[in-house]
């Protein structure tokens, strides 16, 4: 038997407190963002509720501010770039809400480029999958209101990192498919959030050669309910059919909903494609660059079923370029498509002139 260490558990690491720090902020609970001595509290306003704003405002005594990403100060105030921090003392919690992310708010009249610790709240935001429009505010004298709030140091974010890439296989079974046979669902748990991934074995893959794969981001309403927007539930049902031609393959199902800002955000997204945005602006307007997604874990699951060297099936540059910077060989690229509709031509037309998808929209139309 293992003695008992004195110490008790000790659990802490980067990832663990950079977590927690999430939780804190989807409970909608200010945390506190440390850098040196100086100290500051945020809060998240999707997930706050107005009276813990209120309460948030009380305790600073009106001086804090929003912290606005780039991408939405660029669409307020066309010309800025940077992060901007706007003052919000006397503002209400409707008010900073539609700063931050209501579509043809005002600009504001008084701003001033955001600090990297504020820019950092931002960051802590995009893991929680909350919109990265942050209240904060420099603690001087304020402390001893915030005592119980959770403390995150910087630089704990940056050592987090390398938490993204340690993955441990939790399971492989055999599922039978439609159409396709057997297949095996291999579940990976780690990564920041020690969320579970799962990669989809089709056929039986020669490990030997460079083996096929895609890598797919998870798309609710296109995988599963077959939405009109996009081209997602094409893609993955083609996609596993075509690893299995191939003389079977693998598919990597990443959990990214929304190029990685969640469907939280993505459905407010829609919300503003439906009212005439592409879908790189409507990310804009909330906050978001074009694509959040991290490939780490995709690396991760590649190693850990000993694949170094892939054939991918994707129109993705992006994909081919995070696989190659993670040591994985990518030895060509597939094309991977699905059906041009009334619905989707636009979304498929911005990823390619924004995105730089490699796709001929033209020749898909002529085809069908
Ligand atoms: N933010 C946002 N995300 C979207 C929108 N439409 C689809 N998505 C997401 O976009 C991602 C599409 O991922 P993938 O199927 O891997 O496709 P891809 O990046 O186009 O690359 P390939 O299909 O490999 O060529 C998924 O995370 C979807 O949830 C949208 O309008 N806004
Ligand atoms: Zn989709």
């Amino acid at each position: 038997m293992t003695p008992f260490d004195d110490q008790g558990f000790q659990f802490a690491s980067p990832a663990m407190q950079v977590e927690r720090a999430v939780a804190e902020l989807r409970f909608g609970r200010p945390v506190i963002l440390g850098e040196g001595a100086r100290r500051i509290a945020v809060l998240a306003l999707d997930s706050a509720a107005p009276s813990v704003y209120d309460q948030f405002a009380a305790a600073v005594e009106g001086k804090h501010s929003l912290l606005l990403t780039s991408h939405r100060a660029a669409r307020l105030l066309p010309g800025t770039y940077g992060d901007i921090s706007v003052p919000l003392d006397g503002v209400s919690f409707a008010e900073a809400s539609r700063l931050a992310y209501g579509l043809q708010a005002h600009a504001p009249a008084r701003w001033r480029a955001a600090d990297p610790l504020m820019g950092a709240s931002a960051e802590l935001a995009r893991l929680a999958l909350l919109l990265p429009a942050m209240v904060c505010a420099d603690l001087n004298g304020f402390e001893h209101r915030f005592a119980a709030c959770c403390m995150l140091d910087r630089s704990l974010l940056a050592t987090a990192v390398a938490g993204r890439q340690k993955f441990d296989i939790v399971v492989r079974t055999r599922v039978p498919l439609r159409d396709l046979g057997d297949a095996e669902f291999v579940v990976f748990r780690g990564g920041l959030a020690q969320k579970d991934q799962v990669a989809i074995v089709v056929g039986q893959p020669d490990l030997g050669a460079p083996v096929p794969i895609r890598i797919h981001s998870s798309c609710i309403t296109g995988d599963l309910c077959g939405s009109l927007k996009c081209d997602c539930g094409d893609q993955l049902r083609n996609g596993l059919a075509a690893l299995k031609e191939a003389g079977g393959g693998v598919l990597l199902y990443l959990d990214q909903e929304g190029r990685g800002t969640g469907i939280g955000a993505k459905m407010r997204a829609y919300g503003y494609q439906h009212l005439g945005l592409d879908t790189i602006d409507a990310d804009a307007e909330l906050g978001y660059g074009s694509d959040h997604r991290r490939y780490e874990a995709a690396i991760a699951m590649l190693r850990l079923l000993g694949i170094a060297d892939v054939v991918i099936f994707t129109n993705n540059p992006a994909k081919m370029a995070a696989l190659a910077d993670g040591g994985i060989a990518v030895d060509s690229r597939v094309a991977i498509t699905g059906e041009v509709t009334a619905e989707n031509a636009r979304y498929l037309r911005t990823k390619k002139a924004r995105a730089g998808h490699m796709l001929d929209i033209e020749a898909l139309l002529a085809a069908e």
